[in-house]
């Protein structure tokens, strides 16, 4: 029986994101906390409400612990918007936790940065290895895309959307943030691999740490140039030599070079941190 918006009632607005807006809803019938993603329609092209459709059929493919869990969709035809009902994640994102940190003047602990960076690795996984056939490149991972649930534990989201958002006239177009983690093949306009996912989950582990990106400039030909000698600073002394390793180790200008997934995982440094996390 699909859902339909009476089902729900909506509790606040968490924000708006490049693609549309993102409430905080309860499910009238048991209380269930989610969220719903509302996204216009009206202004896309036959080929791209293709495209929306297929990205939403992944979505709903993707069941995965730390993969924020997509639940159903809405289509209001009247009003041209979709809404996609996911998972409400309670810890919020971990661009509000870094800019919170970076206020304060504290830092996140070892350990809460080693769970992030097996559990976002393990969310990867999922993604690039999917059963049948064919990865899902995450393409724009950022602290603003991984979620917290209630424990802390990851919550990897906007699998997908990313990919449907740079449609001529949709909202991100106008819409872009400094893309700080872009990687050097992206940089020589090569094509996207899932090491590019690893450059930027490296990129993300490394700001979570240093609360500022490994590459910063004030305009983007300074950042290309950057990001292409791939020299970075270490991240703050408080943290071990082993984590600033296996960061360096995904911050790699040669793709050949940077571990994929299987390679993380299997790191002893991983191994050894997963045990004693455990
Ligand atoms: C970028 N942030 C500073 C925005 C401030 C807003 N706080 S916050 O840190 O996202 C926050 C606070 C409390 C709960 C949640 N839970 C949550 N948020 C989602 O998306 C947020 C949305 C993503 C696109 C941009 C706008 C916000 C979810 N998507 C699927 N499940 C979700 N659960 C998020």
């Amino acid at each position: 029986m699909p859902s339909t918006l009476d089902d729900f009632e909506v509790i606040s607005t968490i924000g708006t994101g490049s693609y549309g807006t993102c409430k905080k809803i309860r499910r009238k019938k048991d209380g269930k906390i989610m969220v719903w993603k509302e996204m216009e329609y009206g202004t896309m092209t036959e080929s791209e409400k293709q495209m929306l459709v297929s990205e939403v059929n992944l979505l709903r493919e993707l069941r995965h612990q730390h993969i924020v869990r997509y639940h159903d969709r809405i289509i209001d035809r009247s009003r041209a918007i979709i809404y996609i009902i996911m998972e409400y994640c309670q810890g919020g994102d971990l661009d509000t936790i870094i800019v919170q940190n970076r206020k304060e003047g504290t830092h996140v602990p070892e350990d809460f940065a080693w769970k992030i960076l097996i559990q976002t690795t393990l969310a990867l996984k999922e993604c690039h290895q999917r059963k049948n056939g064919k990865a899902v490149l995450h393409r724009d991972l950022k602290p603003a895309n991984v979620f917290l649930d209630a424990e802390s534990n990851v919550k990897l989201g906007d699998f997908g959307l990313a990919r449907v958002l740079h449609h001529e006239s949709s909202f991100a177009k106008t819409y872009v943030g400094t893309p700080y983690y872009m990687s050097p093949e992206l940089v020589n306009n090569q094509s996207y691999n899932e090491k590019s996912d690893i450059w930027s989950l490296g990129c993300m582990l490394y700001e979570l740490c240093a609360l500022v990106p490994p590459f910063t400039a004030s305009n983007q030909s300074e950042l290309n140039r950057k990001i292409r000698t791939g020299d970075f600073p270490r991240i703050p002394s408080q943290y071990s030599l082993e984590l600033d390793l296996i960061i360096r180790k995904m911050i790699q200008v040669e793709v050949i070079r940077r571990p994929n997934i299987d390679a993380i995982l299997a790191d002893p440094l991983i191994q050894r941190k997963q045990d004693s996390l455990a």
